[in-house]
């Protein structure tokens, strides 16, 4: 039989990212034939945190201090909410999954530096929701700690979806950037046949994604995300501001780079407010808005080798209309469209990423994409805990 599928299993993707909007859980059939991946999303869903659990993900995301008893504690409450997310999208399966992929929850993030004299320079990644509490609640195989490896090599443990971009995304003469724009955003550089020429991939964070929107949207307007992009839409924004902003550190340094909340703090969105002074309200979510888009589309200027022919959106920012027709706008004649348009559910992608990143160590495949993270080398991802 040509083409027969070598190795087929039932795995979950578990992921909260950097809105810590909750647990996105995939239920996902990975068919291996002979090295070419294939991915049946079965189930895909958002868990919510309960309001409680994430008010102290974003207080200790943002420096609140705690002692390290509560911060196990945390660890724990977490990996219980991962493992009743799991135990929730099995119920949709018509067997017991092989295997439980979860990355957690990120809480603390400091990219790589150069080393100093007796000092490290190797990167911190911390994702909360330890995966021996979700083995031991579910009775599945559960991998978690994938960042640790790539920090360990020297490398950036992030973005590292671009696995999956490379695995499933890759187009034979197109151009192409996979963009997600979750709470942050980041991209993966994907040229033509990418897959035969790993090395030509890169990929990085390239921006704030949706995290100053919400904090404004919620800060000035009393909703948790400006929904459709209804409100920046009914604004005007401040280019000379943006421009102003885009000269900051972050957007001139070069890939490899990552970021997070650190960054892109309740501190950083409060001096873009007291920048904004005699804007309305809905001039400050336009400029946010606005920043985002162009943060994104400078990226491609500055430090993609070939402009994209193709730009495939997927996390929430997909759903922000508004900021879709901006950002379109600006990378014309590329064409914007979500990855559902290419098979992959845009709300499910990085759940769907870390069943597959599950699957890699489990055959212990390589995880991680040096050109994209900067690490020495390429190496297993994750931690099994039977
Ligand atoms: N209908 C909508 N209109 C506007 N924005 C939306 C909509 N739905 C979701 N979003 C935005 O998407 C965000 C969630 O995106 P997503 O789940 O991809 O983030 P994440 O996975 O937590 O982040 P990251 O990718 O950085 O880890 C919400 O916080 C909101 O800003
Ligand atoms: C440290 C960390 O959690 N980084 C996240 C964050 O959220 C988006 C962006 O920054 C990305 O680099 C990464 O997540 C995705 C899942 C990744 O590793 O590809």
């Amino acid at each position: 039989m040509i083409n027969a599928p070598t190795d087929q299993i039932l795995a979950i993707g578990l992921i909260s990212g950097t809105s810590v909007d909750g647990i996105d859980a995939a239920l996902v059939e990975i068919i291996d034939r002979h090295e070419q991946l294939e991915t049946n999303l079965i189930a895909g869903y958002t868990y919510p945190y309960a309001a409680e659990l994430r008010t102290e993900i974003l207080a200790v995301c943002a420096g609140a201090p705690r002692s390290l008893q509560q911060i196990c504690e945390l660890d724990d409450r977490i990996a219980e909410s991962f493992a009743q997310a799991a135990i929730a999208i099995m119920e949709k399966g018509d067997r017991l999954p092989d295997l439980i992929a979860s990355h957690g929850q990120t809480v603390f993030h400091r990219p790589p530096v150069t080393p100093q004299d007796g000092k490290t320079g190797l990167g911190y990644s911390v994702q909360l929701g330890r995966g021996a509490v979700i083995a031991e609640l579910t009775g599945i195989k559960t991998i978690s700690d994938f960042r640790v490896a790539d920090i360990e090599v020297g490398g950036h443990a992030a973005p590292l979806v671009p696995m999956l971009d490379i695995l499933l995304l890759s187009h034979p003469t197109k151009y192409r950037v996979c963009q997600n724009i979750g709470g942050i955003s980041n991209l993966t550089y994907l040229p033509p046949k990418a897959l035969e020429h790993p090395e030509q991939v890169f990929g990085f964070d390239n921006g704030a994604g949706n995290v100053l929107i919400d904090m404004a949207a919620q800060k000035l307007f009393g909703v948790s995300f400006d929904a459709d992009g209804a409100i920046a839409r009914q604004g005007q924004p401040n280019l000379d501001l943006i421009n102003q902003w885009l000269e900051q550190e972050f957007f001139r340094l070069p890939p490899p780079k990552s970021t997070g909340r650190e960054l892109f703090s309740p501190e950083y969105l409060e001096q873009c407010l007291s920048e904004c002074q005699g804007l309305s309200n809905y001039d400050i979510l336009a400029t946010l808005t606005e920043f985002t888009a162009r943060a994104i589309a400078k990226s491609y200027r500055d430090f993609l080798p070939v402009f994209p022919d193709e730009v495939l959106i997927g996390g929430g920012g997909g759903h922000n209309s508004y900021l879709m027709e901006r950002l379109q706008d600006l990378v014309k004649p590329a064409i914007v469209m979500r990855t559902n348009d290419c098979g992959i559910d845009s709300d499910s992608k990085e759940a769907i990423a870390f069943a597959l990143l599950g699957y890699l160590r489990l055959k212990e495949r390589y995880g991680n994409l040096p050109s994209v993270t900067g690490a020495k080398r390429s190496v297993l991802l994750g931690k099994i805990y039977q």
